[in-house]
């Protein structure tokens, strides 16, 4: 099997092949999580004012997401897995936008097959990503270029499938060292941090389908 690493922030053109869309700090932890809270489904959209919109025409919704790594002013939520760790999230279905990971998502909309992936759930959807002969590690990077806390996750993908090896260990020990760690330690993000770098806290794969983020339903 193949896994190509693709910078999702930089092109613009996708192939139709199977996706990981990748944002270890901190989207695709936030998402798999709040559907372990109890939410519903996740509605990812790519801009504030959209996610405004629909919030006044669904005035139950959760309106939840981030610029540049704080709060959106007015939002119930951010884009942090230690906030939605300690939110009840029961039934409710999230407005999501963030940075850089949903407006990625955007641009690869299109594709048949998108996996949410993140140290969170990775165990549980790598059985999955399996039966595929070739597919892309799509990393969401950063506005000001690459994200090294994504690529190291693509290349633990990579040499998983590709080889059978597991090297958790070994890319999260380099991630620690990196930059997304710093930045995020930085403005107040250590407890993400710790939580995006814990193995298994999602016991199911995580999809996007039809506009929404959902839990993979059992075949
Ligand atoms: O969650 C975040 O902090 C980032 C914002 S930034 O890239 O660090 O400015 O958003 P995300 O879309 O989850 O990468």
């Amino acid at each position: 099997m193949e896994v190509n690493i693709v910078n999702g922030r930089k092109e613009n053109q996708f192939s139709k092949n199977p996706k990981i869309l990748i944002d270890i700090y901190r989207s695709t932890t936030t998402m798999p999580l709040m559907l372990k809270k109890g939410a519903s489904k996740i509605i990812p959209v790519s801009s504030v004012s959209v996610a405004k919109k629909m919030k006044n025409e669904y005035p139950d919704y959760i309106i939840a997401g981030e610029r540049y790594g704080f709060k959106v002013p007015g939002f119930q939520m951010s884009n942090s897995p230690y906030e939605v760790m300690n939110t009840d999230l029961d039934g409710k279905t999230i407005i999501f936008t963030s940075t850089n990971g949903t407006k990625v998502l955007n641009k690869i909309k299109d594709s048949e097959v998108i996996f949410i992936c993140s140290y969170a759930n990775v165990f549980a959807t790598l059985p999955f990503l399996k039966n595929f002969s070739v597919i892309e590690a799509v990393l969401s990077g950063r506005p000001d270029g690459y994200a090294d806390e994504d690529y190291y996750f693509g290349m633990f993908v990579k040499t998983y499938l590709e080889t059978g090896k597991d090297q958790f260990d070994y890319y999260i020990e380099q991630t620690r060292k990196g930059q997304g760690t710093k930045r995020l330690s930085m403005i107040g993000g250590k407890k993400d941090v710790e939580l995006c770098l814990q193995r298994d806290l999602v016991p199911f794969p995580v999809i996007f389908q039809n506009g929404e983020i959902i839990r993979k339903p059992q075949e």
